[in-house]
């Protein structure tokens, strides 16, 4: 038995949710770029449940359905307020998720359509736990969200009380598209191990909570920001590099265990970035970050992830830096619930095996002699 490090090319499972193929992502059979162009997010949340596009009729009754279902239960939101202002978010994030199960009579019902309704209450409480975290956390009130909005305004109007400009709103749902779903990425995989034991969805997306919220994932975006706040100035972009590749630093947002000729997701959020920053009047962080990029390519041939732009992107938003990755969960909670459900259908309990390199035929020496 011979293992193979971070399971790099191991095929794992079958899956009908998303591809890569030569560089190319789909959801559903869809290329990503027709998503980011012309897609609500809705619209792919139902295509990655349910495995087609909506029409009309089923599009308004997810959006009614993901609105009418995002209040909080009031013990949630008191933990909310209970809990230190000052905590790592994704691990606020992943504590109210594990909360909200207890306050759900359907928690651990293992029917399909219990599953669904639960796949819906976590896309709709999601978006309205980070918002209320965030302003609690600043002495505010929560926010209602609005009937019959989609996810990308409500969760802008939530976090902020103020009616979101259209611009935002697109780029924003554009975001959420970008990230609904990577096929077998760490924490996707991570909520399938964990369902495949027969346990429930909220154990299945509080485990992928905690495996998006580590720097070589999702919490590489917020990497990314606290990177381009410390290097400061496009003067100061190339000694900063240039030192951190010689010491062998790697630089956030930059590489993909897949994607070896660039990720397809990448270009949409440069673009909106450069839009986003003319639009606000600063295009300094788009600027620093397309100086970056060129060092990096040209240095070390790395080209930048999904990250690396949605970082600027989401400055421009003005959504606070600790934010990010928790939004980044407020997207993919779509994916990792369609692959739950879709580990569900076809269960195998997931228990690949080890290659022991540790001492064999040691004796036990008696505690006295130790
Ligand atoms: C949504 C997402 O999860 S996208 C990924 C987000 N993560 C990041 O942006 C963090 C920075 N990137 C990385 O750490 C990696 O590229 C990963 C984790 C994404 C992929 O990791 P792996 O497939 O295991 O690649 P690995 O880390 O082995 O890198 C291969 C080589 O490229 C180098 N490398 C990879 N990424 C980077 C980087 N961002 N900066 C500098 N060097 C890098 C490694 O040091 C290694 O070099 P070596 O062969 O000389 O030792
Ligand atoms: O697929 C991966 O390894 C990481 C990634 O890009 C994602 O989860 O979006």
């Amino acid at each position: 038995m011979t293992a193979t490090k971070g399971l790099e090319g191991i095929v794992a499972t079958t899956s009908s949710i998303s591809s890569i193929i030569d560089g190319v992502l789909t959801y559903r059979g869809i290329n990503i770029d027709d998503l980011a162009e012309k897609a609500s997010y809705e619209e792919v949340v139902y295509l990655l449940w349910f495995g087609k596009l909506p029409n009309r009729a089923e599009l308004n009754d997810l959006i009614a359905k993901l609105s009418q279902n995002a209040a909080l239960p009031e013990q949630v939101l008191d933990l909310i307020r209970a809990t230190p202002k000052n905590v790592n978010t994704m691990a606020a994030l992943r504590t109210f998720v594990s909360a909200l199960a207890l306050y759900d009579e359907e928690a651990n019902d293992m029917d399909v359509d219990a599953n669904v309704r639960k796949a819906i209450r976590l896309q709709a409480q999601l978006p309205a736990i980070v918002a209320a975290f965030s302003r609690i956390r600043e002495g505010k009130e929560p926010i209602a969200p609005k009937e019959g909005a989609g996810i990308a305004e409500n969760f802008l109007y939530m976090l902020t009380g103020q009616e979101p400009e259209a611009i935002a709103v697109e780029a924003f749902n554009k975001a959420l598209v970008l990230h609904a779903d990577h096929e077998l990425n760490a924490s996707t995989f991570a909520s399938r191990v964990t369902v495949a034991t027969l346990s429930d969805i909220y154990s299945g997306v509080v485990s992928a909570i905690g495996a998006l919220k580590g720097p070589l994932h999702g919490g590489a975006n917020e990497a990314v920001m606290a990177m381009l706040e410390e290097v400061g100035s496009i003067d100061n972009v190339e000694p900063y590099i240039q030192d951190k590749l010689n010491n062998k630093v790697k630089i956030m947002g930059f590489g993909h265990r897949v994607y070896k000729n660039g990720d397809p997701r990448a270009k949409h959020l440069q673009k909106m970035s450069e839009q986003l920053g003319k639009l606000t009047g600063n295009t300094n962080w788009y600027e620093m970050s397309v100086k970056i990029e060129e060092l990096v390519t040209g240095m070390k041939g790395l080209k930048p992830n999904v990250d690396f732009y949605s970082a600027s992107v989401y400055t421009s938003l003005q959504i606070p830096r600790d934010l990010f990755t928790p939004i980044f969960a407020v997207s993919r909670v779509s994916g990792w619930t369609a692959h739950i459900l879709e580990q569900y259908e076809n269960n195998r309990l997931i228990r690949p095996r080890a290659e022991y390199t540790g001492p064999s035929h040691q004796a036990f020496v008696p505690i006295e002699q130790r």
